[in-house]
């Protein structure tokens, strides 16, 4: 492990048995009860709790939409990339400043930190025994935004943390997503809706985040959505994606 891993995962207590030694909702975890000589599987039970992935490259319009979907099917949604920004802004964070320079320079911060804070999230809200449509008997839906960014991030979650259902592809061009970040950017107080920065997640996106979808692509596992239209049609469109996922009428993958 590089030695910024080292830090990272020692500072997380992540030497230390990982989840087997936490404490976990007691019904949307896998059986095992003790700490020592358990085979590794995901900390939350598959069948009970949902995850979707939602990814797009950089100003798709995916926490636009996480929001809409939100109201229609009561998920939490969990964007990674807020996350990261939290923790990047908390007073005492061991991480802060490395999240801001990996941020700014379109990076992709090592997997460690990312996949402990959505799995911290995660039983957060589970924990919190949320009410609503899917919240019933310790299950949960979740919408996992901007993650996996890349194959390290995609195989460590599914295969400690939760195994995804589906992953929500919004895909338009890089003109229309460039434009769209610029204009963001007049508002948004964002370190990374810059040109420059711009410019560096597009190539990040390329290199390390296409190769996950198409990963994703041949497992059968992707609902891709043309996020070209108005803020609206997009929604139309991924309510009835999102609707025959939980229908069991998509399960493989669908392009709308
Ligand atoms: N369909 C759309 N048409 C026009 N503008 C849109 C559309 N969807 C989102 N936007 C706008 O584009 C900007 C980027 O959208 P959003 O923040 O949802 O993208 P994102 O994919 O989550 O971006 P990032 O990956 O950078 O966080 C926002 O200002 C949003 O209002
Ligand atoms: O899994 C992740 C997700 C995000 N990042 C970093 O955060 C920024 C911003 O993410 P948004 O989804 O656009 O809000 C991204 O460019 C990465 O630097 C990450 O490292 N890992």
């Amino acid at each position: 492990m590089p030695a910024i891993i080292d830090k990272i995962a020692e500072a997380l207590h992540l030497h230390k048995g990982h989840k087997h030694e936490e404490t976990k909702p007691a019904d949307t975890t896998s059986t095992e009860t003790s700490t020592v000589d358990k085979p590794k599987g995901p900390v939350f039970d598959f069948n009970k709790v949902t995850v979707l992935f939602v990814l797009g490259g950089p100003g798709a319009g995916k926490g636009t939409q996480c929001a809409n979907l939100v109201k229609d099917f009561d998920f939490c949604h969990l964007s990674a990339g807020d996350l990261l920004r939290a923790e990047q802004n908390r007073p005492g964070s061991t991480y802060g400043e490395m999240i801001r320079t990996y941020i700014k320079e379109g990076q992709v911060v090592p997997m460690e930190v990312t996949v402990k804070l959505l799995e911290d999230a995660m039983r957060a809200s589970l924990n919190e025994k949320k009410t609503g449509q899917g919240w019933e008997d310790g299950k949960g839906r979740f919408l996992v935004d901007g993650f996996p960014r890349k194959m390290d991030q995609a195989i460590k979650f599914d295969e400690e943390i939760c195994q995804s259902k589906m992953v929500l592809f919004f895909s338009t061009t890089e003109e229309e997503m460039t434009k769209r970040l610029l204009e963001r950017g007049k508002t948004s107080g964002r370190e990374d809706d810059n040109e420059e920065s711009v410019r560096k997640r597009f190539r990040t996106y390329k290199e390390q985040t296409m190769p996950v979808i198409e990963y994703y692509n041949k497992t059968g596992k992707v609902a891709e959505i043309d996020a070209s239209a108005s803020i609206d049609e997009v929604h139309e469109k991924a309510t009835q994606v999102v609707a025959k996922i939980f229908s069991g009428e998509v399960t493989h993958n669908t392009t709308t």
